[in-house]
């Protein structure tokens, strides 16, 4: 065994073959030496698949520790087989723990125990491998856990327990669990009493609603504490300094589909154990220069505002209540009047219509934040935003209005909403679906589910923007409208409360991430890259593939 600037390399038993196993400051690799010689001429592909050679990450290791050698042959019935003599020559192991990928964006944590001639080495090997962990300083060690008993099919305690619990443990985190009593505790214990200097990140176990509440309070945190008055429109807000991380237990979950590709308690687990951060874009909601909400993945007026307020009526069916509600929604076909002013994003890379799709390492998130940076340095962030003349103003009557700051993907919407929305690049599209017949609404809405693109429509546009403004017509400064306002605001509920009436309502409510806004006019602005989460974005494809051969 040799060990020269932080390497290790030692001939150690892996089942019942000597692996060459090295580790250097990046990568652990292990390598059977019965058939290295087939691995440097075949497919290393291959070599892979069957076990014979392996290359992961350090910062991809969960944990290390010293194992029993016995254990080793309760985990694995070939370990019986194994010669007694060579079973004698390496008494001593220890196990690995690292991420391992699995279809469809899912990490697992997989074991590989290596058994060692003698106990020094066993424990060099430990010792080295932890001092490598404890160089990752992006690694949380406490976190603080709220967990909604009652989203999505009210699993969360149990997938807490089960799943997340034991994988922090085995990351040596520790954490203080919190069981929500009632709807916004998360979110006021965070604002108020939380001892955050505690912790290194928030971790919510429940659905989107949950997670909303979390950047609530840690937005409204943070920004008491540098006394920003978030009323005022154009303050500029200060980011969180705790990362977030979201195990999914909701029921649409799309905040864990858009950072990680899948919602998988594992798999988040795992992420947040590495410590993978992942910048995001936040949305402030004024109306009348009165802060309302923050919003994070999706603002929707008209269809999407009808479908949650119909669904909150059957918050008891679950999560099945978006089907039935989308349906009968999509039956009454309401329109909404009003005008629609919005500030495009220029001078930034990327459009709502290309094809490329925001993942990890996203360069549009970097280059656009950069900007944003530099302005923000300059003092120029609002210089645009004074610049009226950039203002585009469109009035009509709609079907949908909807603001996407991320791709809003989830299994009911494969590509999402703006399938090419950013995370972190400090924008949002504006999608604009004017009246238009209901099979032609429904060409658009299902073509969120198929290849062709939704936004190809002549009734649709879609705008990559900084900040857009919303006003009703039954709001707008028309002395008509004024005269018969309380006529139309009595008639609208009317006709909300008897679908079959085929007229459409005054107004619709904004739907933002899933809570309903008390108004509709609102005023709307894109913060670049206020919060982080535990997350590093969708990857293209199994990373393994293309960083073992430089490795080895
Ligand atoms: N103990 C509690 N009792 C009642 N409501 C709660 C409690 N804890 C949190 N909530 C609220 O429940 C709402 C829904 O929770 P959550 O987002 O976890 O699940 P969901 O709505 O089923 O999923 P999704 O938001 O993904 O559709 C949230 O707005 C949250 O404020």
């Amino acid at each position: 065994m040799e060990k020269q600037t932080g390497l290790l390399l030692s001939h150690l038993l892996l089942k019942n073959s000597v692996f060459e196993v090295t580790l250097n400051c990046s990568h652990l690799v292990w390598k059977d030496l019965a058939t290295k010689k087939k691995q440097t001429s075949n497919s290393i592909h291959h070599t892979f698949k069957d076990g014979s050679f392996k290359c992961i990450p350090v910062s991809e290791i969960i944990a290390v520790q010293e194992t029993e050698v016995d254990a080793g042959s309760k985990d694995d019935g070939k370990w019986q087989k194994m010669s007694l003599k060579a079973n004698e020559s390496y008494p001593f192991g220890f196990t690995v723990s690292y991420v391992e990928r699995a279809s469809r964006h899912c990490w697992r944590c997989a074991d590989v125990t290596f058994h060692c001639p003698n106990g020094t080495l066993c424990l060099q090997w430990v010792q080295t491998i932890q001092e490598r962990l404890a160089l990752l300083t992006n690694r949380p060690k406490s976190l603080l856990v709220y967990i909604n008993p009652y989203g999505g099919k009210r699993q969360g305690k149990r997938i807490y327990e089960k799943r997340v619990a034991p994988l922090f443990s085995r990351a040596s985190i520790s954490t203080h669990v919190i069981v929500t009593e009632y709807a916004n505790h998360a979110r006021d214990h965070l604002r108020t009493t939380a001892d955050l200097d505690k912790y290194d990140g928030v971790v919510c176990v429940g659905g989107d609603g949950m997670f909303s509440e979390i950047v609530h309070g840690l937005m409204a945190r943070t920004q008491m504490e540098f006394g920003v008055d978030p009323n005022f429109p154009n303050a500029k807000l200060m980011p969180c300094q705790l990362r977030i991380g979201v195990i999914p237990a909701g029921s649409t979950d799309c905040i864990c589909y858009a950072t990680m590709g899948t919602n998988d308690p594992v798999t988040s687990s795992l992420h947040i154990i590495i410590g993978d951060s992942q910048p995001m874009d936040i949305c402030t909601v004024h109306h009348n220069n009165t802060f309302l909400r923050y919003s994070v993945s999706l603002l929707g007026y008209g269809f999407y505002g009808d479908v949650l307020t119909d669904s909150e009526r059957k918050r008891w069916m679950g999560p099945a209540r978006y089907d039935i509600s989308g349906f009968k929604t999509f039956l009454t076909h309401h329109h909404y009047e009003g005008t629609v002013s919005f500030l495009p994003a220029t001078n930034i890379l990327g459009t709502p219509r290309d094809k490329t799709r925001c993942t990890a390492g996203c360069y549009i998130c970097q280059h656009n934040s950069q900007i944003h940076s530099v302005k923000k340095l300059e003092n120029k962030e609002d210089e645009d935003i004074s610049d009226s003349g950039e203002w585009k103003v469109i009035r009509g009557k709609f079907l949908a209005i909807n603001a996407a700051n991320m791709s809003c993907a989830c299994p009911r919407s494969p590509k999402g909403l703006s399938p090419a929305a950013h995370l972190a690049d400090g924008t949002a599209d504006l999608i604009l679906v004017r009246k238009c017949s209901r099979f032609n609404f429904l060409r658009h809405l299902l073509r969120h589910a198929n290849k062709d693109d939704q936004f190809d429509l002549t009734f649709v546009e879609v705008h990559r923007v900084k900040q857009f403004r919303f006003t009703p017509r039954h709001c707008e400064g028309d002395s008509e409208l004024n005269l018969t306002e309380s006529g139309k605001r009595l008639f609208s509920h009317i006709c909300k409360d008897h679908p079959a009436c085929g007229c459409s309502p005054a107004y619709s409510n904004w739907n933002c991430d899933g809570e309903i806004l008390p108004h509709a006019a609102i005023d709307v602005r894109v913060h670049c890259q206020l919060i982080k989460l535990f997350a590093r974005g969708i990857e293209e494809q199994p990373i393994f593939e293309s960083f073992h051969t430089s490795a080895v």
